[in-house]
């Protein structure tokens, strides 16, 4: 028998198997009484209207808006449940919370890039997952702990203002660069210094993330999982981008591990949080620590702590460049409150209302992970008397939520005003139509981490500058187009000219009287 032959009857198998299986789940699907959702192929399910879609949130809303918020889609062997509404979203994480907590862990990212599934992020709901987020909530993440990092993320946000005034009237790529600080605070926080082979790291990390964001052919079809990981490009790829981001973590935990003056550092609390997950594994605990699951665990801080931070920061910038009479609000409003004191730090941070309500307003209509992380449930379930079978991946669109206009006045609007007006309105996982953290017990546990970054950064911003469009762009046409992936972010980078906010005396009549008063 030649090769060709082999592969036909191979394949021809193949097909066979897939067609048996799908046969058998139909008959059990047929009895049952799944959510709507539209006409599926045989073998491939609703593949065909999710191939080419670069944006799947809006592809999905748009479904969502013909089949209603709980919408059933079979892609190949796997039941996907789409939700795209407050109440539905209440169900799956807080309702039936419980039963949705589990997360999809054997997917080829979640096997390959967080160690077979052992990254908070990625884990199965279970004993070690609980611990672990035990470990963040209570160690990690605490609000203690992020006060102990802002000399971190002040002189990193420094170093990013004295970059900009040296571009001062010229273009500036503000996204590589609010970018690179994200992740730059990042990596002291997590290694207590800038290590020179991190730089592979990070970009590894974001590779890999932008893999991850899409669905792999094999996640699909689980019962010939193995031989479709073998013909794609995406396993040799993240194998690849694994074992670069494995050795730097590694090396990073070698050098910690074999430096002496760890207990100096205890004491004076300046403990990174490779030390501290170091620390935790001389504990007796019921999953002991091994070096992949502090790995892992980094590798969340990274994912959780840059992309998406940074992605606030940029769609904040645009929408303020879109609206100059809101961008001089929130300037005069950060001008007051540091005006006195000449320079901004994270102490007064507190009194900046008007920017806390405009970065929500942008996490309501950017929210940088669209669709959550999505969620598998463990049990067979209901949802308004419609059957869930157990396994079903569930996507919750918080994009779609947020933009909706039975829930939003003047939806598509960008209105800080809304939460001026209505300050209550919180994303911690309360108000399910606005969920950017998520909600329930898989709630995203950064915000406090994520909270400071993002304000210190834009206060810098506004304080330090003013900002013009480049090549006589009209602020209004300003390009907004999303980029999907695991952080949503703007499809072209944006492009600013700063202008030093003390060289512009000119438009500041009151900063003239100072300098007139100022002795010589
Ligand atoms: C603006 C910034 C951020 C946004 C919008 C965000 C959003 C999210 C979302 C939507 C989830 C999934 C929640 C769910 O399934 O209900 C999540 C989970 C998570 N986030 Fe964040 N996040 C941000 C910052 C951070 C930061 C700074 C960290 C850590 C330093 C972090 C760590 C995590 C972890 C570990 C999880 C997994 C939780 C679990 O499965 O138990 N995130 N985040």
């Amino acid at each position: 028998m030649d090769l060709q032959n082999l592969l036909f009857i191979l394949t021809s198998f193949l097909i066979l198997f897939v067609l048996f299986n799908l046969v058998i789940k139909k008959s059990t699907c047929n009895k049952t009484n799944l959510p709507p959702g539209p006409w599926k192929l045989p073998l491939i399910g609703n593949i065909h209207q999710l191939v080419g879609s670069s944006q799947l949130h809006e592809t999905l809303r748009n479904l969502a808006s013909k089949y209603g918020p709980l919408m059933h889609l079979q892609l190949g062997e796997v039941s996907h449940i789409i939700v795209s509404s407050p109440e539905m979203a209440q169900e799956i994480m807080k309702i039936q919370d419980l039963n949705f907590c589990d997360r999809p862990h054997e997917t080829l990212f979640a096997r390959i890039i967080t160690y077979n599934g052992r990254s908070v992020s990625y884990a199965a709901y279970g004993d070690y997952w609980r611990q672990l987020r035990k470990i963040c909530t209570m160690e990690l993440l605490t609000t203690k702990r992020v006060q102990s990092f802002r000399h971190i993320r002040e002189a990193e946000v420094s170093e990013l203002v004295k970059a900009i005034s040296q571009s001062q009237g010229s273009i500036f790529n503000l996204s590589h660069k609010i970018l690179s600080t994200t992740y730059g605070i990042a990596a002291r926080i997590a290694f207590g210094k800038k290590y020179s082979y991190q730089k592979v790291f990070i970009s590894s990390i974001a590779e890999a993330s932008q893999i991850g964001g899409g669905n792999c052919i094999a996640d699909l079809y689980p019962s010939i999982r193995v031989l479709l990981e073998m013909m794609s490009r995406n396993k040799a790829k993240l194998e690849e981008l694994h074992t670069k981001i494995d050795k730097v973590l590694q090396d990073i935990i070698d050098d910690h591990r074999n430096r002496k003056d760890d207990k100096c550092k205890e004491e004076e609390g300046s403990e990174d949080l490779v030390d501290v997950l170091l620390k935790f594994q001389q504990k007796d605990f019921e999953y002991p620590l091994t070096d992949d699951n502090i790995k892992a665990v980094i590798q969340d801080m990274f994912t959780g702590g840059g992309k998406t931070s940074s992605a606030v920061v940029e769609w904040t910038m645009a929408e303020m460049i879109k609206k100059p009479k809101m961008m001089e609000r929130a300037q005069s409003e950060v001008r007051r409150v540091y005006g006195s004191k000449g320079y901004v730090d994270e102490s007064e941070l507190h009194q900046l209302i008007y920017l806390k309500c405009i970065i929500k307003e942008t996490l309501r209509l950017h929210p940088p992970v669209p669709l959550l992380i999505p969620r598998q449930n463990r049990e067979p379930c209901q949802i308004k008397g419609y059957q869930i079978p157990a396994n079903s991946r569930i996507m919750i669109n918080a994009w779609a939520i947020g933009r909706d206009p039975t829930y939003w006045v003047d939806a598509m609007e960008f209105k800080p005003e809304r939460f001026v007006d209505n300050y209550s309105i919180e994303n911690r996982g309360t108000n399910f139509e606005f969920i950017p953290f998520g909600g329930g017990r898989r709630m995203c546990p950064g915000i406090a981490f994520a909270t400071p970054n993002m304000e210190l950064l834009l206060a810098q911003l506004l304080y330090h500058f003013d900002w013009k469009l480049p090549n006589e762009i009209k602020n209004e046409e300003l390009d907004m187009t999303e980029l999907f992936g695991m952080a949503m972010t703007r499809r072209n980078d944006l492009c600013l000219i700063p202008i030093n906010y003390a060289c512009s005396t000119y438009h500041h009549p009151c900063l003239i009287v100072c300098l007139l008063l100022t002795p010589l």
